[in-house]
Formats: C-alpha cells, structure tokens, sequence
C-alpha cells in the first residue's frame, strides 16, 4: 500500500517565494537569486515529504507564478504578442516572457496585456488561462519538468512528475478564434505529451500522475471521449508506463464509467468532497487498476477522523487487496497552509483549538500514520486520533444554542425589503440627490507598504493601538479629501484599516480564529490567510461603525459603508465540516445583518456588502447548484433587507460569468450592483439585458488587475456601450474592482479620468434631451 501525495504548497512556508518574486520583479534581485530561492523551496518540500514516509512524492508541482502557465510554457502555447519581449531586449529570456504573460508587459515601448486569469475550479486560487487559435502549434518548449525531476533525483529522491492532463488543459483555455473547439487540438498537443513522457522516462521515471480535475465535471460525450482518446494513445505508446489519474473536488458520478476503463494503473479519487462515490468504485474497478484514496482533506484545516479514513481504507484493502490500494490527500496540499507549527500566538490561535487542526506538513504526517494503524495496527496513535476528535466534537468553545436559536426562527419577513424597488428606487434618488450615471469605487484604496508595515508593528505590539489608529485616520482623511476632489459622487473610506476583506470580519466575529503565518496562493505572489470558522458565529460588537461613521463626518457627500457578505466570508474561511455550509452562511449572514442595522443607525445612507465570490462557489455539478444558489440569495437578503426603504444596498461582484446565475443575482435584490466587466468590453451586460435586469448596475469602465491608465475616451466608449443596452436612470459608473492592489499614481490618474468620461457622458445625454 502506497502513500502517495499530489502536490505540495510551493510558496514556503514564509512566504519565501512570494518576497523573492516580487524583489525580483522590483529589480531588487537577480534572476539566479530568485531560482535560488525555488530551488531552496522544491529541496525542502522533497525532504520533509520523504521524512514523512510519502512514496509517491511529486515534482513539477512547484511553479514560479502558476501551474497552468508553466505547461503552455512547457508545450508551447505561448500567444504571438510575447514573442516580441525576445526582440525588445537581447537580455531578454524565457523567463521574462513568462513573467510577461503572467503579468503583462510595459517597457521598451511595448504594451503586452496579460493572459487573462480566472478562478481554478471552486477553489481561491487562480490560474492563467491559456489561448488557442484554430491553427494552434505545439512543440516541447520549456526544460522546467525535467530540469525538477533531475534536481529531485541527485538529492536522491526518484519523484513522481505531475502534468495537467491534456483534456483538462484545453477545457481550461479558451478559442480566441471562431470556428472551432479547442479539443480539436488534441492530437497536435497529445504529440507534444509524448515527448514529455519520453524523456521523463529517459531520466528514470516510473510513474507519472496526469491531473484530470475535468472529470469532476459534468462532460459532454466529445469530452469523455477525449479522455478516452488521450489515455488510449498514451498507453500504446508507452505500455510500461504506471500512470496515475487524478481527479478531485467533486465526485466522479456518472464520469464513473468512462473514467474506470480509462487504460490508467491507479485511478485517485477525492472521498472527502464525494465519500458517497466509494462503493460503486470498487465495484467499477478491476485488475489491475488501483485506487488512490483521497481521504486527507486537501481543502481545509481540521484533523483527519482516523477511524472514518481506515474504513475507507479497510474496505478497500479487503476487495481489492493491499496493493492495490494507496492512501492520499483529497488533491494537491497546494490550498492548505505550510505548517502548523509555526502558529504560537495563543490569542489568535489557542490550543485547544490548535489541536483539532493539521496544515500541509502534518497532513503528510495524518497519510503516513493511516497507514501505520491499518497495516500495523499502531494503536496509540488511533487512540490519540480518537482523543482529539472528540474533545472537539464536545467542546462546549462550538455550540452557542441562542445562535442556532435565531436561525430557526427566521422568517420570510427577514428575507424582504420594506417595498419593491421601483418604490425604493424613487425614495432613494430624492434622499441622496445624486447626478445621473454617479461615479463611485469600489472600496479599497492602495494597501501601500507602509500602512502593511504599520499593520504588522500594531500586531506585534510595538506601537499602541492609538498610535495605530491616528495613522489610518489620517490616511481616510486624505482619502476623503482627495475624492471630493477629483468630484466622486459617493465616497468610500479606503478600507486602510483592513488587512484582507474577509480576515478583516473574521478578526472580529466570534467562533473564528485565526493564523500568523496560515498563507495559502491566490494568484502569483499574491496570499490570503483565511480566517478559520470553528464554532457558531456571533458579533459581540459593531466592526465596522467607527471607520465608516469618521469618514462620513469629513465629508457631506454619501460615504458607502463596506461589509463582506455572508456568502463570500463562508466561502474565503476555512470552514466547519461538523455542519452544513448552509447553516454556517445564515449565522454570518445575522451577524452582517446586525452590522448593516448599526451603520444605518449611525447615518450611513448607502451600505455596499461585496459577495465577490458568490459565483465561485457555485457547485461543479448542475444538479448542486440550485440548491446553492437558494441558499446564497436567502443568507444575502437576511444580511440585507432590515433597512429602510431609502438607505441604499449595494453589492459587488468580480470575476464572474453571469450568464448561468443572473436570476439568483436579481433575487437577491441590490439596489445597486457593481461588476467587473471592463476586460470583456462590455460583453457581461448582455446577461443583465437579456434578462431584462430590474436593478440599477455599475459595469466597470476599467481594469484595476494592471497599472495601466485608462484614457478618458476609452471609458466613454465604454459607457455608451452600456448605455446601448441599460437604461441611463441605472447606470453607475465604477472601476472593475477594489484599488488595494494599485499604486496610488496610476489610481490617481485613472479615477480622474473616469470622472472625467462621466461627465462627459452626462453632457452627451444631456444635449439629446
Ligand atoms: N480573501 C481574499 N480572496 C480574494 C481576494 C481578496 O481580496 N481577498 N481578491 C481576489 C484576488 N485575490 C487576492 C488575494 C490576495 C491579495 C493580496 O493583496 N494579498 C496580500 C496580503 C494581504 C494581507 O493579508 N495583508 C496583511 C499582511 C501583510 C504582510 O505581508 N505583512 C508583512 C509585514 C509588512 C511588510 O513588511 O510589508 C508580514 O506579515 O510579513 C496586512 O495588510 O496586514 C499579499 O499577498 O501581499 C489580493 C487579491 C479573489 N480572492
Ligand atoms: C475582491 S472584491 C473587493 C471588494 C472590496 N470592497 C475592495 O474594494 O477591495
Ligand atoms: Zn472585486
């Protein structure tokens, strides 16, 4: 019985690839420095999973910036506008083209655009989605699989190189020309497949795992049978090969059938997003495919139930025979945090609760002592397990009866606003008074250095909370001042006091702990440290009055009071698995439901609550999503419908295809709801058309994932495209997101243009009338 591991967090465990990135990008270090850097990750990742007694340990599942790039790098997919950075700059390489992609590209007298990025799955994490034309080529272009695998191999450690699978590959990218299907590609990138394995095998490998995420979908007969293609070839090509197929975050349901007589050695399955799958797979599968049992959470945080994992693991070893059976995380480590270890912080963490937990490095400990208990029955060791998932399960820190209390007796009333919103909508125009087509942000102002650096010296104790807070309320002055005037119609306080938009909340809820160092990848450098739900929630005081009500007392313009909403805050956490996410969303939607009554009652007029991840959380699978959508718009109207008719409720959502999910977005009844749509030009509001959208909406005008500024002209453009499709009472004008991530040079140039683009768009209507 084999232990086997499908991928190991590649940031380090202090964030070290993240700093040497971003040096690098800074020009603070060389390039070899920064290879340095992941060279010293991938080592130390190798090692400790072989400490750990893992068999099947992986390479190639470190990445610079995302896994997704490093194989359109690998076989070649790399669009015809980055071959000019090799041209721009003889000091160029192939990692600046890299980088290029990832991130775009402004010198020399080039203006690259990024790849676009998009969310991985249901996941947090992002990965940059790869571009195909009809006439798409594909040759073996980059070394790096086989440069880690030899790297692995003279520190003594014969590894087991992973790949997306080709299927899952092309689904993941996207036509940037008619007339044709991307999985027409197949063939031309299956040739490039064969070379990789080749050499891979050349060098000494045995085994090889292919992800195939997509068989987690729900497929098309064309798409089952470019699986049933692309692993059929392979195995005629190299019949010795062992190859494993890896499939995780949902079930493989009625994928069963097609992925059991895939001609793959061991077929890895994810028992903890679907256990229900188990009995059918030992029935479907036979000799001599083996099954890889996802039983190890790869998704959250708490403790492995020993004595659940070993029936799975039990009833397996007794159909199919010991070795045919290997034991796994759920899928890659790659979205849990490094190690628990490092958290020492009692009071963000206490220990109590510390112990019901195990981060990426003690979930390779949980694989290796499975498999101690079921084949040398390690007794202590299950019973220490057994100790500790029940002091969780009785710890009187989860069970508050007077929350579950409030939940039930919820009612539809605390679903409705007080009147419809053409009623509301006429109340709130003469309560606010504001131009047509009002310009506004979306919140956060740029999260400098400094403010990051001060965040950190408040946290550690070095400076006084006072001291802490002057500054953060000097920075909202200046916010203030600066948007009154650049003439925004409704103002935002920045967000300055935050360190990340659900962190934030979680800091300040109750049933919530949180980490020092629990960082896991969002997108390149980028991390976020989910907060950790434990126990029922319950807001013991208001978290957000203080800041929205002192920037509201510098100005006489609206200032939008900004919460996270329940769906986005449950889907960002890490979450309970004791009780239904369902249940968990309504205890924060209560908890925000409060927090809007108090900014209302403290004068704020318009309140914006961001579900910036509703439509990532939608279930991979049709038949889930209604039920999921059902959910989400109820947890969204309790968060929000308490206030008067006139007070304003806004929303706001990101990365979103809307197509599949507007009529959930339009039950949840926002006044106002604005979305990213600037990278699409507009193509996004023909959902909202069609639909015949009842709301008023802010399409963003532009971009704020780059520096680049924004002509004046390009957003009117913008505008007008919009105003063709929505009528001009409804219409808001914003950027596509929050500015944290942005300079305040460029936001300051952008925002005055926008300004400027709804002006204009104004005078425009204004002589039509
Ligand atoms: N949770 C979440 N998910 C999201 C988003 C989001 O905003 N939040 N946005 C979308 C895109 N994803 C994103 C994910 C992360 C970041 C981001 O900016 N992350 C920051 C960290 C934000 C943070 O938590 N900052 C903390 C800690 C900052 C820090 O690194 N402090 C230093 C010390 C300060 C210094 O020397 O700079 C340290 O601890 O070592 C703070 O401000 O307090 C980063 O990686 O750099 C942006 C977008 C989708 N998913
Ligand atoms: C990822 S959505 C971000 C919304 C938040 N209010 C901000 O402006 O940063
Ligand atoms: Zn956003």
């Amino acid at each position: 019985m084999l232990k086997n591991n499908l991928g190991y967090p590649r940031i380090g465990s202090r964030r070290e690839l993240k700093k040497a990135c971003e040096a690098y990008w800074a020009g603070k270090i060389s390039q070899t420095e920064l290879l340095e850097t992941g060279r010293q990750i991938r080592l130390h990742n190798w090692q400790l999973q072989q400490q750990a007694g893992i068999d099947l340990i992986p390479s190639n599942d470190f990445s610079l910036y995302d896994h997704v790039l490093d194989l359109s790098l690998t076989v070649g997919a790399i669009p015809a506008r980055y071959q000019e950075i090799l041209n721009a700059n003889p000091q160029n390489n192939s990692l600046d083209v890299y980088f290029a992609m990832a991130r775009g590209y402004q010198k020399e007298g080039l203006d690259i655009k990024a790849l676009e990025m998009t969310k991985w799955y249901d996941t947090n994490y992002h990965y940059l989605v790869p571009e195909f034309t009809k006439n798409q080529t594909f040759s073996l272009s980059s070394d790096k699989i086989f440069n880690e695998f030899d790297e692995a191999k003279s520190a003594g450690i014969l590894t087991k190189p992973v790949l997306l699978g080709p299927v899952s590959y092309l689904l993941l990218g996207k036509e940037k020309e008619a007339d044709f299907h991307r999985l027409e590609l197949l063939p031309r990138l299956l040739s490039v497949y064969y070379d990789i394995i080749e050499r891979l095998t050349q060098q000494g490998a045995v085994w090889i795992q292919f992800d195939e995420p997509c068989l987690a979908l729900d497929l098309s007969y064309k798409e089952k049978d470019a699986l049933r293609t692309a692993y059929g070839t392979i195995r005629t090509r190299f019949p010795q090969l062992k190859i494993m197929l890896a499939t995780y975050f949902d079930g493989l349901r009625d994928n069963l059938l097609v992925a059991s007589l895939l001609p793959v050695c061991t077929l890895h399955v994810d028992l903890v997003r679907f256990p229900s799958q188990f009995e059918n797979l030992l029935t479907a599968i036979h000799e001599p495919m083996s099954l890889s049992l996802g039983v190890v959470d790869g998704r959250n945080i708490w403790k492995n139930d020993y004595t659940r994992s070993l029936t799975f693991i039990q009833k397996a070893i007794d159909k199919l025979g010991e070795a045919r059976v290997m034991i796994a995380p759920s899928c890659s480590l790659l979205h849990t945090p490094c190690d628990l270890e490092l958290e020492k912080d009692e009071t963000r963490l206490p220990s109590e609760i510390k112990q019901w937990m195990a981060f990426a490095k003690q979930k390779l400990q949980e694989i290796n002592d499975l498999y101690l208990i079921a084949t040398q029955g390690n007794d202590a060791k299950w019973a220490q397990n057994k100790a500790d998932i029940e002091s969780r399960r009785r710890s009187p820190l989860i069970h508050k009866p007077h929350v579950k209390q409030r939940i039930d007796a919820l009612s539809e009333a605390d679903t409705q606003r007080k009147s419809p919103f053409s009623t509301r909508q006429h109340l709130q125009k003469a309560f606010l008074q504001l131009p047509t087509f009002p310009t506004t942000t979306i919140g956060s102002f740029p999260q400098t250095d400094a403010i990051r650096q001060l965040r950190a010296r408040y946290k550690s104790g070095e400076i006084s909370p006072q001291h802490y807070e002057e500054i953060i309320e000097n920075h909202t002055k200046e916010a203030i001042k600066w948007q009154e005037e650049i003439g925004l119609d409704v103002l935002v306080h920045g967000e300055f006091e935050r360190n990340d938009m659900v962190e934030y909340f979680g800091e300040l809820l109750e049933g919530y702990a949180f980490t020092q160092n629990g960082w896991v990848q969002s997108y390149g450098s980028r991390c976020v440290k989910p907060p950790i739900i434990y126990g029922d929630i319950e807001r013991p005081h208001p978290m957000t009055v203080r800041w929205a009500t002192y920037a509201q007392s510098l100005t006489s313009k609206p200032v939008k009071g900004m919460l996270t909403g329940p769906i986005t805050i449950l889907q960002w956490s890490f979450v309970r698995d004791d009780q239904a996410r369902s249940e968990t969303m309504f205890q924060l939607a209560l908890a925000i439901r409060d927090e809007v009554l108090d900014l209302e009652k403290a004068g704020i007029r318009i309140i914006q609550i961001d579900e910036a991840a509703l439509r990532e959380g939608l279930p991979l699978r049709k038949s889930d999503r209604q039920a999921y959508l059902d959910h989400s718009v109820k947890a969204f109207r309790v968060a929000s419908s308490a206030v008067a008719d006139q007070t304003q409720i806004h929303t706001h959502m990101c990365y979103s295809e809307f197509n599949d999910i507007i009529e959930s977005i339009a039950e949840m009844d926002a006044d106002v709801i604005t979305i990213e749509t600037s990278r699409s030009q507009m193509e996004l509001l023909e959902a909202f058309y069609t639909f015949n959208y009842p709301n008023e909406i802010g399409p963003g005008v532009y971009d704020i994932h780059s520096p680049r500024v924004p002509s004046v002209e390009e957003m009117v453009q913008l505008l007008e495209k919009a105003l063709a499709v929505l009528p001009a009472d409804h219409l808001w004008v914003n950027p596509d997101c929050g500015l944290k991530t942005r300079r305040w040079p460029e936001t300051e140039r952008a925002l005055k243009n926008m300004v400027q683009a709804a002006q204009h768009v104004r005078e425009t209507i204004n002589e039509e009338v």
